[in-house]
This record gives structure tokens, C-alpha cells and sequence, in this order.
């Protein structure tokens, strides 16, 4: 019998519960036992509904309030001194970590959030040092396990794997010079030992153990430590069931296939090709394959014969005992449910399968690879032969004129007609800034007011002339908070976006969008990424009437604020049948209108986010040549149509920039403005190592925690900046959007960063 299994479900709840709740613990309105309440009926709710899906192997562990990653620091005592000693609560302490906390005396900023591999799913990072001492605090997994049984579904619990957990971590500022975080695993071993036996004592039979860091080419260096740790654990474990996902295990399955573990699970839909390796790598032993074929990352419905043909084939060679037909990875990266979206077409309805509809898929392909006679299993497969049958013909339809302008796009197309050195004397007299200039990232905060307004208008409650009154009126209101302030270059604020990809989505050909399909991206922060089903063009323009309305109640230049092909592609869920490159290059052919026309509309400055660039490139180093051979060249489509004397600014956050900054700067933007506060601003030695020659303004706050930073605070940032960078190449600004924020703290903070630019500009005259 081929069994079937999840990775790991959505963990918002299928209305967004667990996001109102944790929302509502922080703002007093819920206790602590209500939150722990709502989270029990979220986790119910999603293990009823895999077991009456049919799948055989049924995820726990993989719920989580804010983060899984943060959820094992937690669990396991690595907890910054920082957040201790203040008369926190557990679930406080935990909060703190994620976001930070300025209450009641208490003033500690959030640890650092990175990208969770190639995904927009953010992780707090653990820090560790010397001093670390690791306990089981508690045991998470084991009591999600209990609380499902105790519900009648027997799980199997997911644990991230030791060494994964290391590596993803950094050394804390004490941490002596050169410690590295993987030096610890024989001191955390025996936590995982603990953990793992009192799983297996309360009757778990098998425990997926995620290790994705073995699709990282750095973890043929952990070798060592993956022969250690599975060889002290297996021994005292439930059968270990090692998850790889998003990418190819390549060298490492050498020594991977040989540890003693009773499973390995790869993902067939990002690395399809390794099968055959595989395979014969564990051919001689008894190991489970578990078989991603099923993908966790992507909507499209699954092609039931594209993925019998690999489990046939694992079956051929090792048995059908010995497979196991899974989805890629968890399903954290998909919405809940299809169920909920009922403004699809009936044709858009049969291409997609979020969650729920992804479980049934492996259920279903397990079952035919076992044999199954059944009529409902016989039913859905042939309804996916229709299904896909239908779609492909769909595929078939393109925009001719689309394709011809993609193939006719010219070198001379993506550079600016002057170098910068030309441009920014050209900029300096058109914009008038003052030295160290002060700005934001685009966004201002999305107060209930705005959101509840935008619901009316969907609902039809309000007309669209009177939701324009109301976002004019709101753009009027944050122009005059930034002149007050005394910001230099101003922005209109986004008010008007729901999300700054989805927002694009909507306004652009070729793309559908749900009602309801959330993604988690952080903490209680979720998106819903628009769906890429055809060739992409741009209607019409799509900020100019915002921007251009900005600029005429102010006499301070206005920056128009656009998102970038290579972040609208990676935020949003991608076509299948045509390249990524090709996609990408159809939006920036879209945006470069949308910048020649915001010129033409007298805006003389123009940010084009890309956010997403880092995330996007490929996890394996010898595959990012092509990633970014069209990757920058997108981008400098995109913001290379307009005259010198447009002020180009472009925006990235969340990631290690370090490693590809020289592909940053030969993105040729006038002015960048870089995440580098919640990273201790390791970023700036990458300007010794590199030099940079535009403009830059490495964020001097963190916008994710409700924490306003002190004027001090942000002096020290300059001053350590000045370090790598000159004066008259600096921008004064917060480290992302601030849409995530109240007003209160919003205001405080660029009072805070205004006045520490002035202080600069007396300083370095
Ligand atoms: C900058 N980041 C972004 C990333 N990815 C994106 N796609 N967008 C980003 O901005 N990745 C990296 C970073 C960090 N990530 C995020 C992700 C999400 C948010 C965020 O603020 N999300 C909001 C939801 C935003 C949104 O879509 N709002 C809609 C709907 C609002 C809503 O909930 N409406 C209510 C009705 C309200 C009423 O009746 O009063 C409802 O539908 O029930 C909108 O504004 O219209 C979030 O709240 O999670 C930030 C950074
Ligand atoms: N312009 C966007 C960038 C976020 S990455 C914002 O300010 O929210
Ligand atoms: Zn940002």
C-alpha cells in the first residue's frame, strides 16, 4: 500500500482566526486562554479535515502563533537575555521575540526576521552563543500530538531538524569572534534525544524531521554533524522520517542516504530530476521515499498523470511499502481552501487547488498507486485528465502582441542615456534636496479606516467617486504629516493598495485574484498573492492619478511608488506553462509605461520596489547566473525609459543582501534604500568589500516592532554608516513601509529620524 502524507497545513485558519486572535491578545481584547482556545479549534479543524481527506499521514507540531522556527527557540530555551528578567509571561516573552515590546517600561526591539529559504514566509532568527543553554522548556510536539489523539487522529509530528536549526541561526553579539552556531549540536542533542523519546513513549510511530538546509550547497560542510545527530538520535526516536524540500539534495544524498533513518522525503516538484538518483541511493537499504509530488508552493491543480508516472516508478523500483506520495512541502505557502472563493469563473475554479484540494490530490494518487478499484478514486482521475486536458487548451491562447514585444526588447532598453555621475547633477538641480535627505519606503499606516473603507467598496456600500474622495482626502492628510515632520522627499502613502503586489495584480491583464486565499507571510501577516494565468499587459495606467493628485498639494517633491516585475513575479503564484523569465519580462514591459508616464505626469522621482530580488534567486549557487541574467535586466526595463532627469529609487528588505550586491548596484538606480537595521547593520561592511557609487539609504529603523527608536539610536546608525559611505551619498530613512504600523509610533519615529538628519547636517558639513 502507498500511504499518503501532508508536510504541514496552513496554520491561519480557513477565516484568518488565528491572525484575529493573536491580533487581539496583543491589543488586551482576548486572554491568553481564549488565544490558546481559538488556536485548539484551528489545529481540530485542520487535522478532521486531512483525516476526511483521506491522508494517511496526518501532520502536528506545524501549528504555530507567529512562527515555527521562533516556536523551537522557544521551546528549547534559546532566548535572547534581552527578553528576560522583565516579569514577561511565556507566551509574552515568546511575543517579544517575534515583535518586539515597549510597554509598561519594558523597551526590547524584535529579533531579526529573515526569508524562509526562497519563500515570502519570514522566520525569526534563533541566536546563540557560547552561553547557550539548552532546555526543553516544553514539548510542542508531543502536545499536538496528544491533542489530536485526544480527538481521534493519530499525527505524525513535525520537529525541525537539529542541524537546520542551528544553521539557520546567528551568533549573538557576545558570541566570542568566529563561534559558529553548529558548534552547539552536541549540546543540543540531548534536548532532541528528550523530545523524540517522549514522542515515541506517548506512541508516535514515525516523526518528520525537517532538514530543508540539505538542498543548500553549504550543507555538504555539515556532514559531520548530520552523522552525529542522526546517529544519536535514531536510536531513541520514533522512525525518523528526514524532510529536504524546495530544492535538489545533488552531493549530499551521498552521505544523507547512508544515515540511519527510516525515511527521506524529496521534492519532485522543484527537483523532479533527482528521482532516478535517489532511487538508487537508497535502493540497497530499507528507506521509506517520500515523494513531493504534489506541490506545496505553487495553485495549479496537480497533473495525477505526471505524478503516477514518478510514484510508478519508485514503486517499480523499491515497492510500493516503501513509498509514500506527499506534497513537495508543507502547504504553509498555499491558501486554506478553493471552497471559499466564489468569484472565480467555473473554468478558473477547475485550474487551481489550494490546501484542502492539495490533500485530497495525494490521498488520491496514493490510492491509484495502490491499486484502488474504488469509484470515487476512478472518478477523480479521470476528472483530472479532464481538468488539465481543459487547461492546456486555455494555455494555448496568448497575447500576440504581448510575445512581440517581449522578443523585440533591445540592449539600448535597458540603460539610462546617461551615467550616474551625469543623472545626479541633473536630479540635484530638479529636486533640490538638502543634504541627507530624509524619506520614507512608500507606505503609510492602513488604518482600519482605510481598510473598512476599501470593504465597502467591494461590497458596493460606497461608490468609487466617493472611496477616490476618501483616498485623496487621505493622501491630502499624510502630505501635510510629512511636511509637519519635516520629511524632504514625500510620498503619497499607498492607501489606495491593498497589498503592494496584489494591487498590481488586480490592475494588470492576465492575472486572476481571490477573496480569501491567505498566505502567511510573518507573524500575524498575511497576503494574497495574485495569480499569473496569461500573458501580462497593463490596461492603462495604474498610479498616475494618485501620484500626480500627491504632487499637486505640495511644493516638496512627490515620489512615485511602483512595485517591480522580479517582486510582483516572486509574490505572486506564477503560470506554469510559460518561463519565469518570459513572465517577468511581460510585467516590466507594463511598468516601463507605467514610470515613462508618471514622468510625463511632472513626478520627478520614482521608487520601483524589489523586495523580492534576493528571495527569488535560486538556493543553489551554480543555478543563479540564471536567475539573474533576467532578473536585472527586468528591472532595468522597467526603470530605464525616462529621461536623466528622473530620480530613480529602488527598495529591498529581508534578506542578505551581501551576496549579491554587486548585482544590486548594476541595477543602476539613482537611489537604493536597503533593509539593515535588524541585522546589526552587517550589511554595511558589503560596501567596504564592494564599494558603491549611487545613492543609499540603508534603513536606519526597523519598522516591524511597534518600537519607536530613539533619536540617539539613529544618530549611531549614521555615524556607523559614515563609516563605508560618504556624506553626500546618504538617504535618511526608515528600513520598509510603515503600513504595518500605528500613527502614534509612526509619527514619534520620524520626528526622531527628522531631527538625527539634522544633527547630520550640521555634523558633516
Ligand atoms: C513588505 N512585505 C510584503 C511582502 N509580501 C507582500 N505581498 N506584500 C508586502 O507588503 N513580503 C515581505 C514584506 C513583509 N510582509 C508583509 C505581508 C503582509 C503585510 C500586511 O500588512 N498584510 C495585511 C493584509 C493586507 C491586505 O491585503 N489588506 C486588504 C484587506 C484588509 C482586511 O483584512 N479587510 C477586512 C475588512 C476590514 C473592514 O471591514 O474594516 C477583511 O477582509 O476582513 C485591504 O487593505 O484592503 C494583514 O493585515 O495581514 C505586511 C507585510
Ligand atoms: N513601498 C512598499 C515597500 C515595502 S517592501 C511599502 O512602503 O510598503
Ligand atoms: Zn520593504
Amino acid at each position: 500500500m502507498v500511504a499518503s502524507s501532508v508536510l504541514g497545513f496552513p496554520r491561519i485558519g480557513a477565516n484568518r482566526e488565528v491572525k484575529k486572535a493573536v491580533e487581539g491578545y496583543w491589543a488586551g481584547k482576548l486572554s491568553a486562554d481564549e488565544l490558546t482556545k481559538v488556536a485548539l479549534e484551528v489545529k481540530k479543524t485542520n487535522w478532521t479535515s486531512l483525516k476526511q481527506r483521506g491522508v494517511d499521514l496526518i501532520p502536528s507540531g506545524d501549528f504555530s502563533l507567529y512562527d515555527h522556527v521562533l516556536d523551537h527557540s522557544a521551546a528549547f530555551n534559546v532566548i535572547p537575555k534581552r527578553y528576560l528578567g522583565h516579569n514577561l509571561s511565556p507566551l509574552d516573552v515568546y511575543f517579544a521575540m517575534g515583535r518586539g515590546r515597549q510597554a509598561d517600561g519594558v523597551d526590547v526591539p524584535a529579533s531579526e526576521m529573515k526569508k524562509w529559504f526562497d519563500s515570502n514566509y519570514h522566520f525569526v532568527v534563533p541566536e546563540f552563543s557560547e552561553e547557550t543553554d539548552f532546555k526543553l522548556v516544553f514539548n510542542k510536539a508531543l502536545e499536538e500530538f496528544t491533542e489530536a489523539k485526544n480527538i481521534g487522529v493519530t499525527t505524525r509530528p513535525v520537529v525541525l531538524g537539529p542541524v537546520t536549526f542551528l544553521a539557520l541561526g546567528k551568533a549573538t553579539k557576545d558570541a566570542k569572534a568566529g563561534f559558529r552556531p553548529v558548534s552547539l549540536l552536541p549540546k543540543l542533542l540531548p534536548v532532541y534525544k528528550q523530545l523524540l523519546a517522549d514522542l515515541k513513549a506517548a506512541g508516535a510511530e514515525s516523526v518528520q524531521i525537517d532538514e530543508p538546509i540539505l538542498v543548500l550547497d553549504v550543507a555538504a560542510t555539515y556532514e559531520k554533524e548530520f552523522i552525529t545527530a542522526y546517529s544519536e538520535l535514531a536510536p531513541v526516536s520514533p522512525k525518523l522520517v528526514l524532510a529536504t524540500y524546495y530544492g535538489r539534495l545533488d552531493s549530499n544524498l551521498t552521505f544523507v542516504a547512508k544515515l540511519p533513518i527510516a525515511g527521506l522525503h524529496i521534492d519532485l516538484d522543484r527537483a523532479p530530476a533527482q528521482l532516478d538518483q535517489v532511487i538508487a541511493a537508497v535502493k540497497p537499504s530499507n528507506i521509506i521515499l517520500s515523494l513531493g509530488v504534489v506541490s506545496g508552493r505553487n495553485i495549479w491543480k496537480s497533473d495525477f498523470q505526471a505524478a503516477l508516472k514518478l510514484g510508478q516508478k519508485a514503486v517499480e523500483a523499491i515497492g510500493a511499502e516503501r513509498v509514500i506520495i506527499a506534497t513537495s512541502s508543507s502547504l504553509l505557502h498555499t491558501p486554506v481552501t478553493l471552497a471559499a472563493e466564489k468569484k472565480l469563473t467555473p473554468e478558473q475554479q477547475d485550474w487551481f487547488s489550494f490546501a484542502l484540494e492539495k490533500a485530497s490530490e495525494v490521498s488520491t494518487i496514493a490510492s491509484v498507486l495502490s491499486g484502488s478499484q474504488d469509484a470515487k478514486v476512478t472518478e477523480a482521475l479521470e476528472a483530472n485528465k479532464v481538468s488539465i486536458a481543459k487547461r492546456r487548451e486555455f494555455e494555448r491562447t496568448s497575447d500576440d502582441a504581448v510575445r512581440k514585444r517581449v522578443a523585440a526588447i533591445t540592449p539600448e532598453m535597458l540603460e539610462r542615456k546617461s551615467p550616474f555621475a551625469v543623472r545626479k547633477e541633473i536630479q540635484v538641480k530638479q529636486l533640490g534636496l538638502p543634504k541627507f535627505p530624509t524619506t520614507t519606503i512608500g507606505s503609510f499606516p492602513q488604518t482600519q479606516e482605510i481598510r473598512t473603507a476599501r470593504a465597502k467598496l467591494g461590497k458596493k456600500e460606497i461608490t468609487e467617486e466617493e472611496y477616490k474622495t476618501f483616498i485623496k482626502k487621505e493622501i491630502e492628510s499624510v502630505v501635510r504629516i510629512q511636511e509637519k515632520i519635516g520629511l524632504d522627499l514625500l510620498v503619497h502613502g499607498e492607501p489606495e493598495r491593498n497589498d503592494m503586489v496584489q494591487y498590481f495584480g488586480e490592475r494588470l491583464h492576465g492575472f486572476v485574484f481571490t477573496q480569501n486565499g491567505w498566505v502567511q507571510s510573518y507573524g500575524s501577516r498575511y497576503v494574497r498573492p495574485p495569480i499569473i494565468v496569461s500573458d501580462v499587459s497593463r490596461p492603462g495606467p495604474i498610479t498616475v492619478e494618485w501620484s500626480s493628485y500627491a504632487q499637486s498639494v505640495t511644493q516638496k517633491p512627490m515620489k512615485g511608488m511602483l512595485t517591480g516585475p522580479v517582486t510582483i513575479l516572486n509574490w505572486s503564484f506564477p503560470r506554469a506553462d510559460v518561463s519565469r523569465e518570459i513572465q517577468c519580462k511581460q510585467l516590466a514591459l507594463a511598468l516601463r509605461d507605467e514610470v515613462v508616464d508618471l514622468e510625463k505626469a511632472g513626478i520627478k522621482a520614482v521608487q520601483v520596489d524589489e523586495p523580492a530580488l534576493r528571495e527569488g534567486l535560486p538556493l543553489r549557487k551554480p543555478d543563479w547566473d540564471a536567475y539573474l541574467s533576467w532578473a536585472l535586466p527586468s528591472f532595468k526595463i522597467a526603470t530605464a525609459g525616462v529621461t536623466d532627469a528622473l530620480q530613480t529609487h529602488s527598495h529591498f528588505c529581508y534578506s542578505d543582501f551581501g551576496d549579491i550586491f554587486p548585482s544590486i548596484q548594476a541595477l543602476d538606480a539613482d537611489v537604493i534604500s536597503i533593509e539593515a537595521s535588524k541585522s546589526d547593520m552587517k550589511l554595511l561592511s558589503t560596501f567596504k568589500q564592494y564599494g558603491y557609487s549611487n545613492q543609499i539609504g540603508p534603513g536606519v529603523y526597523d519598522i516591524h516592532s511597534p518600537r519607536v527608536p530613539s533619536e540617539q539610536e539613529i544618530k549611531d546608525r549614521i555615524k556607523a554608516m559614515l563609516e563605508f559611505l560618504s556624506p553626500d551619498q546618504l538617504f535618511i530613512n526608515p528600513d520598509c513601509g510603515l503600513k504595518t504600523r500605528a500613527w502614534k509610533e509612526t509619527e514619534a519615529s520620524l520626528i526622531n529620524l527628522v531631527n538625527a538628519a539634522r544633527w547630520a547636517r550640521q555634523t558633516y558639513q
